[in-house]
């Protein structure tokens, strides 16, 4: 199982952000994207997420096509993004924002409250027990009742994910898990994700910190100019000349 990026392409204005990517994502595996800054990283999740539409091209998830779908639709078909910049409600506790997260219910209709009062109650105890599940499986018993505006960098990265695993995802898309994370959250939140994957959730990993990036994942693909420029085992994959001109010319 798959997911299939054929040819997508997408412009802002006159500018190609994206030029013909084509990529091959198995649904299980842990698999890092890499590119100068952009080179359409971000703008690829949001294609593949719907929170952008494609100009052309075709993406198609365990076989199904998805590019006509909206972004809680392809939520609900297995698939969900998070963002560089997390966007929990700062307001909120860290338990409340894993229950806003959870995909709309039968309840959440007047039809469903009023003539299936049963099924709501077994949804709404289906969501809490998720909730604790994914609280205790990310370590955040300690600062569940807290604001998460009051969360560090890392503990709001730890709880984007939460927020994403609560749609029960076959493949997440991580923009960015590492950045203004320090170094031993890092730690734990690749400990996390490798975890995850050994549950059989794939992740999709955008992220500028390539060690990291390199003990986390077994493959990768490396984006350029809206293309993707190489694919396969990271250590080979860095080695690509071409791949090295592109990040000498556009990394630090
Ligand atoms: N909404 C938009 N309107 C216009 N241009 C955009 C928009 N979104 C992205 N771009 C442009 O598209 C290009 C690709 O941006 P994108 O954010 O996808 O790159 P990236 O590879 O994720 O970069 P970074 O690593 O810096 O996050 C950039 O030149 C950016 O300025």
């Amino acid at each position: 199982m798959t997911l299939e990026i054929r040819n997508v392409t997408k412009a802002f204005g006159g500018f190609q952000a994206l030029d013909g990517v084509r990529l091959s994502v198995p649904l299980d595996s842990l698999f890092g994207l890499i590119g100068p800054n952009g080179a359409g990283k971000s703008t690829l999740f949001s294609v593949i997420s719907g929170f952008l539409s494609a100009d052309q091209g075709e993406i198609t998830l365990g076989g199904r096509r998805i590019d006509g779908l909206s972004a809680p639709a392809r939520a609900r078909a297995g698939m969900v993004r998070t963002f560089q910049v997390p966007r929990e409600f700062s307001h909120l506790t860290v338990r409340e924002n894993l229950m806003a997260a959870a995909p709309a219910q039968t309840g959440e209709g007047l039809f469903g409250l009023f003539f299936r009062p049963g099924t709501v109650r077994r949804e709404e105890a289906a969501i809490a027990a998720r909730v604790e599940e994914t609280i205790a499986l990310l370590k955040l018993t300690r600062v569940a009742d807290q604001p998460s505006g009051k969360l560090s960098g890392g503990q709001k990265k730890l709880l984007e994910l939460g927020r994403a695993l609560m749609v029960e995802p076959r493949l997440i898309l991580l923009d960015e898990p590492f950045a203004g994370v320090n170094p031993v959250l890092i730690g734990e939140i690749m400990e996390r994700i490798a975890e995850l994957n050994g549950r059989g959730i794939g992740f999709l990993v955008i992220e500028h910190d390539l060690e990291a990036l390199t003990r986390l994942v077994s493959r990768m693909a490396v984006m350029d100019r809206g293309r993707v420029l190489a694919e396969g085992e990271p250590a080979a994959v860095l080695d690509e000349p071409q791949v090295r001109e592109a990040y000498l010319g556009g990394l630090s």
